[in-house]
C-alpha cells in the first residue's frame, strides 16, 4: 500500500513551512512583535504544517527572502484597523493603527500571489487582503439598513465571544465556497469580532460566503493557481471542534504541502 503523498513529503522532506504576520505591542515602552497562540496551534495542529513568523519592520529585499523558503502565508486577524490612507478611508479609522504590521502584509500578499504561495487571510487578514488589491473598508459594518451587530459582547467570557453567532450563506466556487459546502449544509454559524468590514470588494476576488445581512464573510483570489482566500470570521478558535474550520484550516495545509512538494521538485 502506499502513503499518501502528505505523508511521504513530510517523512522526506519535513513539514511546509507556513510564515505569520506579527501585531506590533508597545508594552511600559518596549516593543514587540506579537502574535496570538491559537493561530499557531491551528496551523500546528488542525493544518499540520510549521509555523513562523514574519516580524514587521523587514526590507522588501527582506521579505522575499523570507518568502522564498515559505510554503504558506498566514495574515491573522488583529485589533488595529488597516491604516485608512491606504484606501481613501474617513479619520474614524485612525482609532489604533499598526503601519509596519500593514507594510508587511501588503508586500507578503504582492509576493505569495505573484509566486504562486498558498495564502489565508483572517479578519484582519480579509481586509488587508481587499484593500491590497484596490478594495476600500467600511468604518462600521454593523450600521446600516437591516445590519446586525458584527462586533463581539466583550463583557462575555472569550470562549463566548468566539461562539457562533450569526449565519451565512456560500456564493460561487471559491476555496471557501467548496468548504462549507463540504463540512454543513447552508447556512452555517459563524462567530464575528470586527468593526469593519468589505465596502467595495477588489476586483480581484470572488465573494465566497455572505452573512445574511448582505455583508461579505469570505472571499477567494480570483484565478490564483493555489488556495488564496479569507474569512471575516474565526475559525482558529476552535480549530479543531468546529468542522468548518476544521475544513479550512486542512484544504490550506494541503495548499502549502502541495506547494512544498511542487518547489522541491524543481532542480
Ligand atoms: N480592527 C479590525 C479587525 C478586527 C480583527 O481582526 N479582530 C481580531 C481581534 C483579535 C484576534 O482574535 O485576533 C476591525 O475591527 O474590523
Amino acid at each position: 500500500m502506499t502513503e499518501p503523498k502528505i505523508v511521504t513529503a513530510v517523512v522526506e522532506r519535513g513539514p511546509a513551512i507556513v510564515g505569520v504576520v506579527t501585531d506590533r505591542r508597545t508594552v511600559e515602552g518596549v516593543d514587540y512583535e506579537t502574535v496570538r497562540v491559537r493561530y499557531l496551534e491551528a496551523l500546528r495542529f488542525t493544518a499540520g504544517v510549521l509555523p513562523i513568523v514574519i516580524p514587521g519592520g523587514l526590507t522588501d529585499q527582506d521579505l522575499r527572502t523570507c518568502l522564498s523558503v515559505l510554503n504558506g502565508v498566514l495574515l491573522t486577524g488583529a485589533e488595529s484597523n488597516v491604516s485608512p490612507s491606504l484606501y481613501g478611508g474617513p479619520e474614524a479609522c485612525l482609532k489604533t493603527l499598526d503601519l509596519d504590521r500593514d507594510r508587511t502584509s501588503f508586500a507578503a500578499i504582492k509576493i505569495a500571489l505573484s509566486s504562486g504561495i498558498p495564502l489565508f487571510g483572517i479578519c484582519r487578514g480579509l481586509q488587508e487582503l481587499n484593500v491590497a488589491l484596490g478594495g476600500t473598508l467600511s468604518s462600521n459594518i454593523s450600521e446600516g439598513e437591516c445590519r446586525i451587530s458584527h462586533s463581539e459582547d466583550l463583557s462575555l467570557p472569550r470562549d463566548l465571544q468566539y461562539a457562533p453567532s450569526h449565519a451565512i450563506l456560500a456564493e460561487g466556487h471559491g476555496h471557501i465556497a467548496q468548504c462549507i459546502r463540504r463540512s454543513h449544509k447552508d447556512p452555517v454559524l459563524v462567530n464575528t469580532l470586527h468593526r469593519q468590514g468589505i465596502a467595495r470588494l477588489a476586483d480581484g476576488l470572488a465573494v465566497d460566503a455572505r452573512c445574511v445581512d448582505g455583508v461579505i464573510e469570505a472571499v477567494s483570489v480570483k484565478d490564483a493557481p493555489t488556495f488564496a482566500a479569507a474569512v471575516q470570521w474565526h475559525p482558529e478558535w476552535f480549530h479543531a471542534e468546529d468542522p468548518l474550520s476544521v475544513e479550512i484550516f486542512r484544504a490550506f495545509g494541503e495548499a502549502c504541502y502541495s506547494h512544498m512538494i511542487a518547489t522541491k521538485l524543481q532542480p
